[in-house]
Formats: C-alpha cells, structure tokens, sequence
C-alpha cells in the first residue's frame, strides 16, 4: 500500500492566472480547462484507477491557498490526493474543504477515504463550477519535489489549474497539478 503521508502537507505555492500568454499545445489546453470531472476523464483512459491519498487535516486558510471565497484564517480540512491510472501517478490535487462548506448534505465530504471527491460532487443537482485559473510549476517547487520523490522524470515545469466548487453556493477549492507523465503532456494521437 503506498504511503506518502510522511510528504504531508506538499503545500502549492502559484501564481494562479484566468488566461496565460503562452501557447499551450491542444491536449495540454483541453485537460487544463475541462470542466467536467477529472477523476471519469481519467477513468476514461485506463483499467484501473485509484486515488493515494497523501494527508487530510484541519487548518486555518494560509495565505498562498486564500482567494476570493475562502480567506486567509478561514477553518479547512485540506486533502491532498494523488490520482492513479494503471499505476502511474497522474495528478496531484490538494483541495480545501470550509468546515463551513461541510455541513447538511456535504458533511460527508470529510470523509471521502479514497473515493474521487469528483465522483462524488459530480453527481450533485446543486453543484456549480466556477472559472478555471492556471498556473506553471517549475522545477523548485513543492510538486516537483513530489514528483522526484516519486521517482518520476524531472520537468523543467508541470502545469495546474484551481476552480472554486460551489455546493448548495458554499465554496470548495480544489488545485491539480498535471505530473509528468499524464496524459495531458501527451500529443494529440499519442496513447493517450
Ligand atoms: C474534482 C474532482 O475530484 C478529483 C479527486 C480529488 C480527490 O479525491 O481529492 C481531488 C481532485 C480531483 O482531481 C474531479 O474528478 O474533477
């Protein structure tokens, strides 16, 4: 069973952007802003898909987490996952879960165990999505540190994106970050 729990909190430092300058090639675009859910995406391209969880604890909102809905000091239970096709790490996402947020037909949030969160909040009537921000990572970051303790390739950058989840208009933040072997750094007619 792999454990990464010792790695806890990997943490994401971002300059998260609505729109970047640079171009990004097709299959990187369309993974970072899909906006349907990543797990059945995932799914969707291999036999076995699993979710590691790396650690779930609550904190108060540190700063390089705040943004418009979820401010600094805010109590959250933060979760940091890593999503699993056919045994290669594909993603890691680190999502913040109000307490606030966790309350009526979402408490159960807090104890997903290594249920997809989005197989879950997918299935809600009262789910909205917001925009999509991205942001690059480069090889000094705390996710390309994971990625290395992974035994994955070095990159000289992965990319990520953060939306805002509403359930019932209460707020839930989720980041992932492509790692390098997804499919989303694959072209067009690859394996992906
Ligand atoms: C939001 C989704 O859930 C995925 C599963 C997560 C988890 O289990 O913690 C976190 C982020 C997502 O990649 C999704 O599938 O789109």
């Amino acid at each position: 069973m792999l454990d990464f729990s010792h790695h806890f909190p990997i943490t994401l430092a971002a300059k998260w952007q609505h729109e970047v300058e640079e171009y990004l090639p097709p299959e990187l675009h369309s993974w970072l802003y899909d906006a349907q859910s990543l797990t059945a995406r995932l799914k969707a391209h291999c036999k076995e898909f699993k979710v590691v969880v790396i650690g779930q604890e609550q904190q108060l909102c540190i700063e390089q987490d705040a943004c418009d809905h979820i401010p600094v000091g805010e109590p959250v239970i933060v979760r940091e996952v890593l999503l699993y096709c056919d045994d290669v790490p594909q993603v890691f996402a680190r999502s913040l879960m109000p307490l606030a947020t966790l309350t009526g037909d979402e408490a159960f949030l807090s104890d997903l165990g290594t249920k997809p969160l989005g197989q879950v909040i997918f299935n809600s009537p009262f789910l909205k999505r917001g925009d999509f921000s991205v942001a690059k990572f480069d090889a000094q970051s705390s996710v390309a540190a994971l990625a290395n303790a992974l035994t994955l390739p070095a990159s000289d950058v992965l990319w990520g994106r953060r939306s805002i989840f509403f359930l019932h208009d209460k707020p839930l933040a989720v980041a992932e970050v492509f790692l390098p072997h997804a499919f989303a750094y694959q072209t067009e007619g690859g394996t992906a």
